[in-house]
């Protein structure tokens, strides 16, 4: 079965980079994976004076409006980098709480895909045709914390040392 997402407020709005779940990464706490991805566009870049009123913008959707400005000038090496950021970020968000980690894991080997009506990269577009690289991105850390779960109940049953997620 396919599990489709995209607003806060609908089942698994958890997934959403807009979900209020905040995530500290190199010292800084972000408030969503959203302010903290729309800020990484600017780093090093001509127009990173932005980033801190990104940081500081009230609502997942206006840090969204800041980053995508059509006159700022974005990183270089954006298109490279930027799935790596999105990825690091996603983790840290799971990583980080605990209810919607379990909500991940309920999805078991499910295909999650955010059903943007308007982006073809990050979501599947109103055709379904995207490439739905944030569900790719849920599935893998879905992956990657399941693995990390798993080492640690054998390294329990072992009589190893427990450092829980
Ligand atoms: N969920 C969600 C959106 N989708 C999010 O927008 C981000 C892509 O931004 P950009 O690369 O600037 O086009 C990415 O985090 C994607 O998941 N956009 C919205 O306007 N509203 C929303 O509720």
């Amino acid at each position: 079965m396919t599990i489709y997402f995209y607003k806060v407020c609908d089942p698994y709005g958890c997934f959403s980079n807009f979900s209020l779940h905040p995530i500290e990464i190199e010292g800084t706490v972000w408030a969503t994976v959203e302010h903290y991805y729309q800020a990484q566009k600017f780093v090093g870049s001509p127009d990173a004076a932005i980033i801190p009123e990104i940081y500081i913008a009230q609502t997942p959707e206006k840090a969204a409006a800041l980053g995508r400005c059509d006159t700022r000038c974005v990183r270089s090496d954006w298109d490279i980098v930027k799935t790596q950021v999105m990825h690091k970020a996603v983790h840290k968000k799971f990583l980080t709480h605990i209810d919607i980690r379990e909500v991940l894991f309920s999805t078991g080997t499910q295909l999650l895909v955010e059903d943007s009506p308007c982006d073809y990269f990050w979501g599947c577009g109103a055709d379904k045709s995207g490439q739905n690289h944030l569900g790719k991105i849920l599935m893998r850390v879905r992956g990657e914390l399941t693995n990390v779960r798993r080492s640690q109940v054998q390294s329990q049953r072992s009589g190893g040392a427990c450092n829980s997620m």
